[in-house]
């Protein structure tokens, strides 16, 4: 099938090397100078191309804009950013706006061919994903939150007990850690359960509309206010206002929203009167509020009226034990949206690579590199193979073939600070296998079926291994360890004590 292809750059040599390599791989390639060009041909016939293959830095349009602008216009085309060297923020930046794929300039004919044959690959599979995603619906429970880390176990801690009242809350954070899941669960882990959540992005809307977006406004009350518009306290009245980005809301907003805070009603652009609101709030911001304040762009009486209960959620790298779950997880969710008939597993090798990377973006990062090496992936299993650009990003990466050789002595100087986390603690785990079950040194996720005499095993001793070693793959989550194993968590807790297991310690031999 001839595939066509838009390449959008400013650059006449880069256009014409990305056309022959287009037109080499059998497809045929559509070319514009600019962001502005290329959403003129989309505007025109939005279903025109199968790929866009797009450079970030242009005049007019830059890369970035084009992106949003598509994105505004329903345009689902999966688009491949190219970027310069070290331009990570801004890869990020276009992940975040939707982007498929990214390749680093210059790039070769081999690699644009592979990643636009991935692309395809998600233009035919991904329409259906994206219906099922889309109905996914926004109710959001703790229990959706997936959390290992004490870091996290923690946030949600805090959060739970902010559900139980109406207190003000800001969740402190960068992009993608996760702030408007856990504003969503505190809606819905408290007595607004069912009243409406809406959220504001503050750094979204033009400075000039924040007063008429949150407040309303009346028609006619300034020129091109020609319909009466309800404003996002209204619509939120009885439930949760999430405002989202608040460190980006003008001062003179904030003197108004001061108002509503502090006296419990708003006025309505024009109605030259007050309306009293019942509205919860919860804050998110990703900069330092402290420092804005500091700085004389946030006022102070407004931060403390907001900041009466702070969360703060940390970065991903900050609690690399969530990674491999986090893995799992949207793993699983996906290959049921793939409509896949067996969920795809998550390999030790894609396990280590992912946790050792650092993700800028968050969690949101890892959730849209999961979906897309479950779209693109070929067997049961999601290898290393499945994520090259995260692969590519961590060069002296240590393949976990060689990680898994059983008794290696540690060695400390070999892992940099990034692989810390999942690689070490996977040789650990292999070092503290090996010493619990001596006799069963081979690959750790085997249960040997035969002892050191050739005779099959008790069956409580297997069980008991299987007991320990789900205790240590779910971290101790008993609820999940119990519904893993299809037991219920009583008949757990006896089991533990039967084999003088301690389930924070389940490799512990019992003294
Ligand atoms: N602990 C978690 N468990 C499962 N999914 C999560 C978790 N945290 C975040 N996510 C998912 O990651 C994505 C990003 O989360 P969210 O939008 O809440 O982040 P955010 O901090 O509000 O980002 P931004 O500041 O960019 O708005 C969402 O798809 C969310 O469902």
């Amino acid at each position: 099938m001839t595939a066509h292809i838009l390449v959008v750059d400013d650059d006449p040599v880069q256009r014409r090397l990305l056309k022959n390599a287009v037109e080499r791989y059998g497809h045929a390639a559509h070319l514009a100078e600019n962001g502005r060009i290329a959403l003129e041909f989309l505007k025109r016939n939005p279903s025109q191309f199968n790929v866009i293959v797009l450079d970030l830095m242009m005049p007019e349009l830059d890369g970035l804009g084009f992106l949003q602008a598509a994105g505004e216009m329903g345009i689902d085309t999966p688009v491949i950013v190219q970027t310069g060297q070290g331009g990570i923020d801004t890869v990020v930046q276009a992940m975040r706006a939707g982007a498929f794929d990214f390749v680093v300039k210059p790039v070769s004919p081999e690699r644009i061919a592979a990643s636009i044959s991935n692309a395809l690959k998600v233009d035919h599979r991904e329409a259906k994903v994206r219906a099922v995603r889309g109905d996914r619906g926004t109710s959001v429970s703790f229990g959706d939150i997936v959390s290992a880390s004490p870091e996290m176990l923690r946030v949600i801690d805090l959060a739970q007990r902010a559900a139980q009242s109406n207190i003000p809350v800001v969740l402190e954070g960068e992009s993608g850690v996760g702030k408007e899941m856990i504003a969503r669960a505190i809606q819905a882990g408290g007595e607004r359960a069912s009243k409406p959540f809406i959220t504001v992005n503050c750094g979204a809307i033009p400075s000039n509309m924040v007063e008429s977006v949150l407040f309303g406004h009346e028609k006619g009350a300034f020129s091109g206010a020609t319909e009466r518009h309800v404003g996002k306290f209204v619509e939120a009245d009885g439930g949760t206002l999430f405002l989202d980005e608040i460190g980006d809301l003008p001062l003179d907003v904030q003197v108004k929203l001061l108002r509503a805070v502090q006296q419990g009603e708003i006025e309505i652009v024009g109605a030259g009167k007050t309306q009293k609101v019942d509205v919860r709030l919860v804050s998110a911001t990703n900069k330092d509020l402290i420092e804005e304040v500091r700085a004389g762009r946030f006022r102070e009486d407004l931060y403390y009226r907001l900041n009466v209960f702070p969360i703060t959620i940390p970065a991903l790298r900050r609690r690399k034990e969530d990674i491999p779950h986090l893995a799992r997880v949207f793993t699983e969710r996906f290959s049921g949206e793939q409509k896949l008939e067996h969920a795809l597993h998550v390999g030790p090798g894609a396990l280590a690579l992912l946790t050792a990377y650092d993700w800028p973006g968050n969690i949101r990062q890892l959730e849209n590199a999961i979906f897309r090496a479950v779209v693109l992936a070929e067997g049961p299993e999601l290898t290393e193979k499945d994520f090259p650009q995260i692969a590519a990003q961590i060069p002296d990466f240590q393949s976990p073939e060689l990680l898994a050789t059983a008794a290696e002595p540690l060695n400390a100087d070999d892992a940099d600070e990034s692989d810390a986390g999942f690689a070490e603690a996977y040789r650990q785990s292999r070092a503290e296998s090996a010493l619990a079950h001596p006799m069963f040194g081979g690959p750790e996720n085997i249960i040997v079926s035969t002892d050191e005499t050739g005779e099959v095993r008790k069956l409580a001793d297997v069980e008991e291994e299987l007991i320990r070693f789900a205790l240590k793959f779910y971290r101790g989550q008993m609820s999940q360890v119990a519904r893993k194993l299809g037991i219920g968590r009583s008949t757990l807790y006896r089991k533990l004590k039967d084999y003088g297991i301690d389930p924070d310690d389940p490799l512990k031999e019992a003294a």
